[in-house]
């Protein structure tokens, strides 16, 4: 069985409820409840104290990371939610120094740790430099100028420290991301690629968002390759890519599936829409040159990604459709009734 096969799997499948999570969303999950048992003991002591105004800011941000919780584990949205924790959290950790003074400032720290760790590194670092300048407001003439001095520093420098880190880990993730998931030749996704996107639009919960799946094939690409030689085969693989990201809408993605075989994931269109495509790139290519005095011609099989069917069939299908095209002399588009 293939990865598409498997909804859920994977590092995270404890946490997914059926399917297969970012990791961004467990991340997000966690950080909120693990402020859960952070936050409650101080709220109901504040309860139990009578200081009513911080047992409502303990109360009101432990609320707000349920219901994020709740809010991210059914929908599986948590760009908004990140920015919503981090400015709840920015807001509450503010609002509990002004109240009970700058014994509390300790909580600045995680508070502004944990932005890293949800947001970009650029937006935790506004968002955060926002918050130090309340800061500095809320403390202004309340503590000793050297102990405010103190605080801007530190707080300044734990900004700093941690959003080198995060920028640092990022670019790391994105160079692993692009050599596990990149064809190294052409620059469009490869089949490992593929087969996540295809698993993710299996699990993709919004109904009335359509796809198809194009599945292309160079035709009669081994004679370019004995006639021209390997490199300049290769020339024409990426002048392909090429074209094809020309032709085709960013929504869509594109991947190597195999030598001279390509995958299109039109997003967003229906068969009708996905046949236009195909008939308009297979009339692209013919008219293109791939290769100098050598006419290049495509073949393309069409599926409707059907979400009553698995990945598996809709790439089983797209190939029987390119098989036909094939079998119907080439250079031809065949949809999937
Ligand atoms: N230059 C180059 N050639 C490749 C690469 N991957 C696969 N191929 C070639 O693609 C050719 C595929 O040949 P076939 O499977 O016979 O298919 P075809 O000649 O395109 O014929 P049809 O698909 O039946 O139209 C072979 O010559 C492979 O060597 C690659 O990365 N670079």
């Amino acid at each position: 069985m293939s990865s598409t096969d498997k909804p859920g799997a994977g590092r995270w499948r404890w946490l997914s409820g059926g399917r297969q999570r970012r990791q961004e969303e467990v991340i997000l999950m966690m950080l909120c409840a693990l402020s859960i048992p952070s936050i409650l003991p101080f709220g109901i002591y504040r309860l139990l104290q009578g200081s009513w105004a911080s047992a409502i800011v303990d109360m009101a941000l432990v609320l707000a990371m349920s219901s994020v919780i709740v809010h991210v584990w059914r929908t599986g949205r948590y760009q908004v939610a990140s920015v919503c924790v981090t400015i709840f959290y920015t807001g509450g950790m503010l609002f509990t120094v002004y109240l009970r003074g700058v014994g509390l400032v300790y909580w600045v720290y995680p508070t502004m740790i944990s932005a890293y760790f949800v947001l970009r590194p650029s937006v935790a670092l506004t968002i955060n430099s926002i918050g130090l300048g309340v800061l500095v407001a809320v403390l202004y003439g309340r503590v000793e100028m050297l102990n405010l001095a103190t605080i801007i520093v530190t707080v300044g420098l734990v900004n700093l420290f941690a959003y080198i880190f995060s920028y640092r880990t990022g670019v790391q993730n994105r160079r692993l991301h692009n050599a596990a998931e990149l064809d190294f030749l052409t620059g469009v996704g490869n089949r490992r690629a593929l087969e996540r996107h295809l698993a993710e639009y299996a699990q993709e919960r919004r109904p009335q968002l359509e796809s198809s799946l194009l599945l292309l094939d160079l035709d009669h690409f081994k004679q370019v390759n004995d006639q021209y030689g390997h490199a300049a085969g290769d020339k024409v693989l990426m002048r392909l890519a090429e074209l094809m990201r020309r032709h085709t809408r960013s929504s869509d993605r594109i991947f190597r599936y195999g030598g001279e075989e390509f995958a299109i994931i039109a997003s967003g269109a229906g068969l009708n829409a996905a046949a236009s495509l195909a008939e308009g790139l297979r009339g692209a290519v013919a008219t293109a040159t791939l290769q100098e005095d050598h006419p290049i011609t495509i073949s393309i099989g069409v599926s409707y990604m059907d979400k009553k069917q698995t990945p598996a069939e809709w790439l089983a299908q797209a190939d029987k459709m390119l098989y036909a095209a094939k079998q119907g002399g080439r250079n031809a588009v065949r949809v999937a009734s």
